[in-house]
C-alpha cells in the first residue's frame, strides 16, 4: 500500500507529453516469420506465393472409378496405367491414374461379370445421357493456382481462410509486421483472484481484464505472473529475461515461457513509499525512466521504463481506474508504435457539465452521452470500475476546466464505439423550402414585397 510521496515531487509530464513520448520511445518491431497457427489477425510483410502449382496433382472429385474409353470396362487395380476400356477404383482426392479420361461416379456404375467370370464396369443406375464426359469430375492441376502465383498480396490483415490457404499452399509459416507481446507482473499481497474478499483483502481486478485490453491496443498477451510484495521477488520477476519465475508456484500456470516480451506491464506499487519497488529495481536492472508520473487524475504515478536489454516496463497504479487511464495514455501510444500502427487517435464531445478548474492536472473522466453531451460517469473514483464499465468514451479535461456544452478533447474506449463525430453549425437554408413542405411554427409574413 502506498505511504505519503516524495516531498516536492512533480510529475514530469502533461498528459499530452506523456503520450508523445510513449509513442516515440518505441520503434516498430522488425517483421519476422510466425508459424501459421499464431498468424491469425496478423500483418502480412511479404506476398503469399503458392509454393507449387495448387492442387500440385490432378484428383477426382468423387468417389467412383477412373476410366479410359468408353464403357464397359474391364477392371483393373487402382493406380495402374488405364489402357482404352479400363477401369480403377478411386476415392475422392485420390491420385488420378496415368491414362484415365474420367471418373466415373459409384452411383452412374455397376459391377458385374463377363462370359468368363470376371468383373466389368457397365453404365447403370444413376448414370445420366453422355456419361462420363471427357475430363469429367477430375480435378486438374493448377486449377487453383500455379505455382509462383500470388495468392496474399502484403499488408492484408490475415483472416483465418488466409490462413488455410496459406497451408494448402504449402507455407509453414508467413513473414508478419512485429507485434508486441505483453508479460503481466501482478503485486499486491492483499489481492486474491477468486471467491469473495476479507476485510482488507481485494478482488483482482487486472488478471480478469488486462490480457484484453492488450490486445485490442494492438498487443499480444502473453502470461501473468503474481510476485510478492518483496523487493527480492519484484527484481527477480524483473530481471527474469524469461519468466522462470515459478508460475505454477504462483497460480498461474497457463502459459509456457515463449519468446521474450517487448513490453512488462506490472500492477501496483507505483507510490513512492516503502513498498514502491519499480523504481529501485529499474535503476538496479541499470534500466532508464523514461515516464515518472504523468500531470493527470487519475493514474498520475504510472511510470515506463526501459531495460538494458530493449523491454520496456509499464508501471500502472495499483487503483483499477487510474490503471485503465495510465493503459490508455501510456500503453496505447506505445504498443501501436511496436506495432506499426499509428497514434492512437482522439476527438472531441460537447460537454455535458461544467467542470472546474483543477490547476496543473489533466483529468480523465469517464462519460455517457445523454443527448448528444457528454456527462461525466457516475462511480468513477480512481478505486471503481461501474463508471467506466458503462462509459462511452473519456473527456480529457485541461486544467482550466471545461464550460457547459464546449467540445472538450475525448477518446474512445478500445472496445466500445468510436466517438460522434461533432455536429457542424447549423447553417441557414439558402432557399425557402417548398410550399406545404415547411414544418415547426411559421414566421410572421413579410408583405414588403408587395409594396413595390
Ligand atoms: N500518500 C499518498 N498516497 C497515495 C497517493 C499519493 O499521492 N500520496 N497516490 C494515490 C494514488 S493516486 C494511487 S493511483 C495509488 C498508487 O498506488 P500504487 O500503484 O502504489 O498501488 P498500491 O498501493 O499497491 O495499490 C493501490 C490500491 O489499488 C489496489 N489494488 C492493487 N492491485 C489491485 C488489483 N489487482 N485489483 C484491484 N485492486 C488492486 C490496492 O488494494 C490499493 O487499494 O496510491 C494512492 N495513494
Ligand atoms: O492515480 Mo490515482 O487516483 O490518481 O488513482
Amino acid at each position: 500500500m502506498t505511504a505519503a510521496p516524495e516531498q516536492g515531487h512533480h510529475a514530469a509530464h502533461t498528459w499530452q507529453e506523456a503520450r508523445q513520448r510513449a509513442f516515440e520511445v518505441a520503434a516498430p518491431i522488425p517483421a519476422s516469420p510466425v508459424p501459421l497457427r499464431a498468424a491469425l489477425g496478423r500483418t502480412l510483410s511479404s506476398d503469399v506465393l503458392a509454393l507449387q502449382d495448387m492442387p500440385h496433382y490432378a484428383s477426382s472429385a468423387m468417389d467412383g472409378w477412373a476410366v479410359n474409353g468408353s464403357g464397359p470396362w474391364i477392371l483393373s487395380e487402382p493406380g495402374q496405367r488405364l489402357a482404352p476400356h479400363q477401369a480403377s477404383p478411386i476415392v475422392t482426392g485420390g491420385l488420378i491414374p496415368p491414362g484415365a479420361k474420367a471418373v466415373l461416379r459409384s452411383e452412374s456404375g455397376v459391377i458385374t461379370t463377363d462370359d468368363d467370370g470376371l468383373p466389368i464396369l457397365g453404365l447403370g443406375g444413376a448414370a445420366k445421357p453422355g456419361e462420363p464426359r471427357n475430363g469429367q469430375h477430375i480435378r486438374k492441376a493448377a486449377e487453383e493456382a500455379a505455382g509462383g502465383e500470388v495468392l496474399i498480396k502484403a499488408g492484408a490483415v490475415l483472416n483465418p481462410a488466409h490462413v488455410a490457404l496459406a497451408a494448402l499452399a504449402g507455407l509453414d509459416e508467413v513473414e508478419v509486421l512485429g507485434k508486441p507481446l505483453v508479460r503481466f507482473l501482478l503485486t499486491g499481497s492483499e489481492v486474491v483472484d477468486q471467491g469473495m474478499p476479507g476485510p482488507g483483502q481485494v478482488r483482482d481486478t487486472f488478471g480478469p481484464q488486462l490480457g484484453g485490453v492488450v490486445e485490442l491496443l494492438g498487443g499480444i498477451a502473453g502470461d501473468q505472473v503474481r510476485v510478492g510484495d518483496s523487493y527480492e521477488d519484484w527484481l527477480a520477476a524483473l530481471q527474469d529475461v524469461e519468466p522462470d519465475v515459478p508460475q505454477e508456484a504462483a497460480g498461474l500456470a497457463d502459459v509456457d515461457a515463449g519468446p521474450p516480451a517487448d513490453v512488462v506491464i506490472t500492477t501496483g506499487g507505483t507510490g513512492r513509499s516503502g513498498t514502491d519497488h519499480f523504481r529501485k529495481a529499474v535503476a538496479e536492472l541499470g534500466g532508464t525512466l523514461l515516464i515518472d508520473g504523468i500531470a493527470m487524475r487519475p493514474g498520475h504515478p504510472a511510470v515506463l521504463a526501459e531495460l538494458p536489454d530493449g523491454r520496456f516496463v509499464l508501471g500502472l497504479p495499483g487503483n483499477p481506474l487510474a490503471a485503465m487511464m495510465a493503459l490508455f495514455t501510456v500503453g496505447g501510444p506505445l504498443l501501436a508504435a511496436l506495432g506499426h500502427g499509428s497514434m492512437p487517435e482522439t476527438g472531441e464531445v460537447p460537454s455535458g457539465a461544467m467542470i472546474d478548474a483543477d490547476p496543473g492536472r489533466t483529468r480523465l473522466m469517464p462519460f455517457k452521452l445523454v443527448y448528444g453531451l457528454a456527462s461525466p460517469a457516475q462511480h468513477a473514483g480512481p478505486g471503481m470500475m461501474r463508471g467506466l464499465a458503462n462509459a462511452d468514451g473519456v473527456m480529457v479535461v485541461p486544467p482550466h476546466g471545461v464550460q457547459l456544452g464546449e467540445l472538450v478533447q475525448a477518446f474512445a474506449l478500445p472496445w466500445g464505439k468510436p466517438l460522434p463525430v461533432p455536429k457542424p453549425p447549423e447553417e441557414k437554408p439558402r432557399k425557402a423550402p417548398a410550399r406545404g413542405q415547411r414544418k415547426g411554427p411559421q414566421g410572421p409574413v413579410d408583405w414588403s414585397a408587395l409594396d413595390a
